[in-house]
């Protein structure tokens, strides 16, 4: 996975972060990673510090001050990747929901199927999510269709976190203006990338619930997704 970058951003996942570290590295003697850590308290930031030594100059840490949302820190991340001038710049969680195993799936639909992002979703094939509570998995679900009826995106997976995108679509969507910072930013992503006609292709995973640590989901990024699909439409409306 030549020229190819994974950020995972992080808060408090000092459990996760050094056994996911390793997952992707054995996935490629290319690939590097760019960890986005919001000060964590349980000092995940020190503990990808001391990897470094391992992973000399292909282990990288940006460490913001505080918790400031999971949006935020991929756009910070964006930043990083597009100014070191990576090719494929992957999006993935800390905590194994994403399994590592599948990052070259996600490269190969970009550097040798000609998507422009690639998307690892769970509903390409029916409902593909283990060990998510019942109301987790029809939230998710009922989410990505609303969004998909909402803003006529031919997307199954609206939400998805696990994501590799080529350098052309970050620096081609205006990132001063992503405005949500939850499940949000991940629909929001998606949908201007559809609008610059980039191609986008699904590629079928397993999202497996972590078993370490906690979800950072909160009753406000719920709201922020129900209402923002709404205003992030009709704005699009207005700007064609
Ligand atoms: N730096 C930083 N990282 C954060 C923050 N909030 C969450 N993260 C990190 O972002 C990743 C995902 O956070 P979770 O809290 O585990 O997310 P989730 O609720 O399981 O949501 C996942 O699924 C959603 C769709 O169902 C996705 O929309 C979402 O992006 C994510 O992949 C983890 O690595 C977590 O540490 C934050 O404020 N700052």
């Amino acid at each position: 996975m030549i020229g190819a970058v994974v950020i995972i951003p992080t808060y408090n996942e000092i459990e996760n972060i050094e056994a996911v570290i390793r997952a992707v590295f054995s996935q490629s003697n290319y690939i590097h990673v760019l960890v986005v850590d919001d000060n964590s308290p349980d000092l995940t930031g020190k503990k990808v510090k001391a990897l470094q030594r391992d992973y000399t100059n292909r282990l990288f840490l940006e460490t913001r001050t505080k918790k400031s949302g999971l949006g935020t820190a991929y756009i910070h991340g964006f930043r990083w990747c597009i100014e070191k001038k990576y090719d494929y710049i992957f999006e993935m969680d800390a905590d194994f929901s994403h399994n590592p195993n599948d990052l070259p799936k996600l490269y190969q639909a970009c550097h040798n199927d000609g998507a422009d992002m690639s998307i690892g979703s769970r509903y390409v094939t029916g409902v593909n999510v283990v060990n998510w509570p019942m109301g987790r998995v029809l939230l998710s679900y009922v989410a990505s269709k609303y969004v998909r009826l909402i803003t006529g995106m031919k997307i199954h997976d609206t939400t998805a976190g696990f994501v590799c995108y080529k350098r052309i679509v970050l620096e081609t969507i205006n990132l001063d203006k992503i405005k949500f910072i939850g499940y949000a930013f991940q629909i929001e992503m998606k949908f201007k990338t559809y609008l610059k006609k980039f191609k986008i292709k699904e590629v079928p995973v397993i999202f497996t619930d972590r078993t370490k640590g906690e979800s950072k989901l909160s009753g406000g990024i719920i709201s922020e997704a129900i209402f923002g699909v709404i205003s992030m439409k009709v704005k699009s409306l207005f700007t064609k």
